[in-house]
């Protein structure tokens, strides 16, 4: 599992170090670490000997980190270049950094010269803010980056990329893309959430030995998944294994039904009984026709019930059940006042947004793009439910405060129907028993992973992803 921690948590684990005097131990530590990751990018690209790399320097210790990274680096045969983009710069380092015979030209006035130093090396090192930073780059500053960032160079960012907010993951202003960001002490929160994370590159970590409370994020991994997945048990039987009601489907939109269905068959549950128009396909049982006269353990609603009055109204009775269910598409805008923490929502961006407005907090598509952890947590805080936000990175915020990111998808998945077998992978989990807001990440995990796998790199159909997740998790489960 990779767990992530807020900017503020971070340093407060820092504290006691630091007050301890062992402030020049932790940043000997990082830059240490960064050092090996450039020396290792370099070495990937040529041979660190004679190599070049040119340092963003601001005025924090995020700069004092590069420049004691750099001066080892220096005395490694690399040749180093320091633009110092700030009116200060940490001193010590700078001193070391000269002493090792590093070169120091300054931002100021100087931009042609600087974008052309900096585009002549092997690596640029970003290292003008970290967890310090208060909102975007700005200025003189900020039209520096940008002009670099459109010839798009090899960069390693220094603990996160500069401009990135470390406990949202929101982008103010412009950003250098990197290759990699070498990260100190955690995982920051902003690394494994968008729209930032498309910025971070590969993600690495620096232990500085600090002693960290509870994560605020967490991705599942496989074997996460592997952990926590419903394997059957060789005396299960198909109601042991849990029974999953799903109203889907209309005259209208008979798909979104089929879509869902194989969703929930291909994650494996024990009986699907299903309420609506459409065909079911040979494997799933016609359901009664009320919620209420079905017997089953969790219920999946929503998908392609528009203009459809009778299956609206199943959904609003198996949404007051009491039973866990998963709310996706057409029944988001149905929801009783008071929801329970076993419903899972499943929004996308636009969703999310009309269901925060109807809820009285005005929200646009664009602000949930721009903060989608923020919106998640506040459309939990608003309704009681568990929210699942949809996107290249999907986020699972739970009434208890747990949140997941899970990124394993491909853009290939932004297909239609894609939404609808998720929901029924989500519903099989929940009629197994899973906990919703588990379940609902190992769905995405799950989805992601299918997705790609059945892409291949090339489009595919949301039934393909069916089609995939059988294979993935026969895969998972030789982990087991
Ligand atoms: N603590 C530790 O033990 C360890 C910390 N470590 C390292 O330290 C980093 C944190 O260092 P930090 O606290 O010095 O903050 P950092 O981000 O470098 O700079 C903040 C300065 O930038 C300025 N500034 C702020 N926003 C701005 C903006 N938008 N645009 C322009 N300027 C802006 C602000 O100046 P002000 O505006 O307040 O004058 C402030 O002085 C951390 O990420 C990690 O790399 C590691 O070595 C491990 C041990
Ligand atoms: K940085």
């Amino acid at each position: 599992m990779i767990t992530g921690y807020t900017g503020t948590a971070v340093r407060d684990a820092e504290q006691p170090l630091l007050e301890a005097g062992r402030g020049p131990e932790l940043m000997a530590k990082a830059a240490y670490g960064l050092a090996n990751a450039v020396a290792w990018r370099l070495r990937e690209s040529g041979g660190t000997y004679g190599s070049s790399i040119v340092l963003l320097i601001g005025p924090g210790n995020n700069g004092g980190d590069a420049l004691y990274a750099a001066t080892l680096l220096l005395n490694r045969g690399v040749r180093a270049t320091a633009v110092l983009v700030a009116d200060r710069a940490h001193q010590e380092a700078l001193t070391s950094f000269r002493l090792a015979g590093g070169r120091i030209l300054k931002l100021d006035g100087r931009h042609e010269e600087c974008l052309a130093v900096a585009l002549s090396a092997d690596l640029v090192i970003d290292g003008i803010l970290g967890i310090g930073a208060r909102g975007g780059l700005r200025g003189e500053l900020a039209g520096f980056v940008e002009r670099l960032a459109e010839h798009a160079p090899a960069v390693i960012a220094c603990d996160l990329p500069s401009g990135l907010d470390a406990d949202s993951g929101a982008v103010s202003g412009p950003l250098l893309a990197a290759l990699e960001t070498v990260t100190f002490g955690a995982i920051k929160t902003g690394l494994l959430l968008p729209p930032g994370e498309e910025f971070c590159g590969e993600l690495s970590q620096i232990d500085l030995g600090l002693e960290l409370g509870d994560a605020e994020l967490r991705r599942l991994d496989e074997h996460d998944i592997v952990d926590h997945w419903p394997w059957p048990h060789r005396v299960d039987h198909k109601y042991s294994r849990g029974v999953l009601g799903v109203v889907a489907g209309s005259n209208a939109y008979p798909g979104a039904a089929h879509l869902a269905l194989r969703g929930a068959l291909s994650a494996g549950t024990g009986m699907i009984r299903y309420l609506g128009p459409a065909d079911p396909p040979p494997e799933v049982v016609r359901g009664a026709s009320t919620v209420a006269a079905n017997r089953v353990q969790a219920w999946l609603v929503g998908p392609g019930v528009v203009e459809d009055e009778a299956q609206q109204r199943r959904c609003l009775d198996a949404l007051r059940s009491g039973l866990p269910v998963v709310a996706d598409a057409g029944a988001l805008s149905l929801l009783p006042r008071e929801l329970g923490p076993n419903i899972v929502l499943t929004p996308h961006a636009g969703e999310l947004a009309t269901l925060l407005s109807g809820l009285g907090d005005r929200t646009e598509r664009t602000d949930v793009e721009r903060q989608p952890l923020r919106h998640a947590k506040r459309a939990v805080e608003l309704t009681g439910a568990t929210v699942l936000l949809k996107g290249a990175t999907t986020i699972v915020v739970g009434p208890d405060g747990q949140v997941y990111s899970q990124s394993e998808g491909t853009p290939w998945l932004a297909t239609a129907g894609s939404g609808d077998t998720l929901a029924g992978i989500i519903g099989t989990l929940l009629a197994s028993g899973v906990e919703p807001a588990l379940a609902a990440a190992m769905a995405a995990s799950v989805h992601g992973r299918a997705g790609v796998l059945a892409s291949q790199g090339g489009p595919i159909a949301a039934s393909d992803i069916a089609t995939a997740v059988p294979r993935v998790l026969g895969e998972l489960s030789c982990l087991a």
